[in-house]
């Protein structure tokens, strides 16, 4: 088996839509009385129209595993219809090589009134699969989904994660050359999405893997390769998995403060810096972590602790600072600053959320106030993205080669 062997080969394919129904409809009767296929008009826009894909061209070869990110309604379930030939495209080709496993739409594929093991020989039988073959992986179908109890049920009274157990376990283990997979893994339960990674890992060194999904921790798990689009654009094609999802996060907009309880304590100010003041909103990879604090409250409050929840781009507390007991006085602005050494944070964007807990009684602490993602703060550094909280080196000049 040939490990470089190019299975998918996408030349600049694009997928129109139009907005409107009717005038889409409209479009359909012209386009088959013109004959229009395959003229120049395919790649012009009429009005209402727009691209869902727009001349995407890539490889992919057996053994890696494409993750195909991008933000609500950027074209990724569209590419992956038309890869699976659920839709036609209007310009460009798809070559694909060998079989293909999908899991596309939850349930789709499936006949509804028929039983589990019924479509599971439906749908060996799609794949090529004679009745003789699938006998021989009935079995592991039925136990990696788990389903021996409800094979004899129909899939029409099946749940939202039966449904995806089934089809992943029909997808992945008639031995595909080619595996995609939409968001749908995200239905079932981590356990089980854990273990299709597992598989997913040990078909891949066979297969080539195509896999839609927002949750970047998914993404960057099982992907090699990361491809990001933008309303139908292929903005990024990387092997760096980490620079993939810093540009997916760089384009998503987390707004939305949130203060609870905030006449309590006011937070009317914070500074998160490294260096100086001046540098407020960075910090450097590698330098201390300080906070800032301009507080004002009507009443005095003792022994407050301040607990710092640093949050990152895919919204992962991945910190909690804490600081020493402070004391606020009544009806005046109070500046504290706070020094929390070289955190590690790996190089990207995070949020900070603010919490003021009273601790006069020891065994009885009460949440005074809590501003949740009150600042965002960028970490920048020499170093390399990583999608990972923390990111450190070796402490060693020499080098072996
Ligand atoms: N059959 C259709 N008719 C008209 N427009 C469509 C059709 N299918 C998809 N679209 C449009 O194409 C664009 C891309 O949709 P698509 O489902 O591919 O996005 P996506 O990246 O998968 O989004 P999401 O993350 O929300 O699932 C959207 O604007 C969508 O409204």
């Amino acid at each position: 088996m040939n490990n470089s062997e190019i299975l998918v080969k996408v030349e600049n394919l694009s997928k129109k839509f139009c907005k409107d129904l009717k005038t889409s409809l409209w479009y359909g009767v012209k386009d088959l009385v013109s004959g229009v296929r395959g003229s120049s008009q395919e790649r012009q826009l009429r009005p209402k129209e727009f691209w869902a894909v727009k001349d995407i061209n890539f490889e992919l070869r057996r053994g890696e595993c494409l993750g195909l990110i991008g933000h609500n309604g950027a074209g990724k379930s569209t590419l992956l219809k038309i890869l699976n030939g659920l839709i036609n495209p209007d310009a460009g080709t798809v070559t694909i090589k060998g079989r293909v496993g999908a899991l596309i739409e939850l349930g789709a594929g499936f006949n509804p009134i028929l039983t589990g093991r019924e479509n599971i020989y439906n749908n060996g039988a799609i794949l090529g699969f004679s009745r003789k073959e699938i006998d021989t992986k009935l079995h592991d179908i039925i136990a990696f989904a788990e389903l021996e109890e409800f094979i004899d049920m129909p899939v029409q009274h099946y749940s939202s994660g039966m449904k995806v157990r089934l089809g992943f376990a029909v997808a992945a283990q008639m031995e595909p050359d080619v595996l995609i997979i939409d968001e749908v893994l995200a239905v079932g339960d981590m356990s089980f999405a854990m273990k299709s990674f597992n598989k997913i890992s040990e078909i891949l060194k066979n297969t080539a893997v195509i896999f839609v999904s927002h949750s970047m921790p998914f993404i960057s798990r099982i992907c090699n390769h990361v491809i990001l689009l933008h309303k139908g654009e292929m903005l990024m094609n990387t092997g760096n998995v980490g620079e993939g999802i810093q540009a997916y996060f760089d384009r998503q907009s987390l707004s939305g403060k949130l203060n609870f309880k905030e006449d309590v304590i006011c937070l009317n100010n914070a500074n998160v810096f490294s260096g100086d003041l001046d540098n407020d909103g960075y910090i450097e990879s590698d330098k201390n972590f300080k906070l800032k604090l301009n507080l004002s409250s009507n009443k005095e409050y003792k022994k407050v602790r301040v607990a710092i929840l640093i949050y990152n781009m895919a919204q992962i507390n991945v910190a909690i600072l804490e600081t020493r007991l402070i004391s606020i006085k009544a009806e005046s602005n109070q500046d504290f600053d706070f020094d929390f050494g070289v955190l590690n944070l790996s190089i990207s964007a995070y949020f900070i959320s603010v919490r003021f807990d009273s601790c006069i009684d020891e065994g009885n602490i009460q949440v005074l106030s809590n501003y949740i993602n009150y600042k965002e703060f960028k970490v920048q550094g020499n170093d390399r993205l990583v999608f990972a909280p923390f990111y450190f080196k070796e402490k060693n000049d020499k080098t072996e080669v």
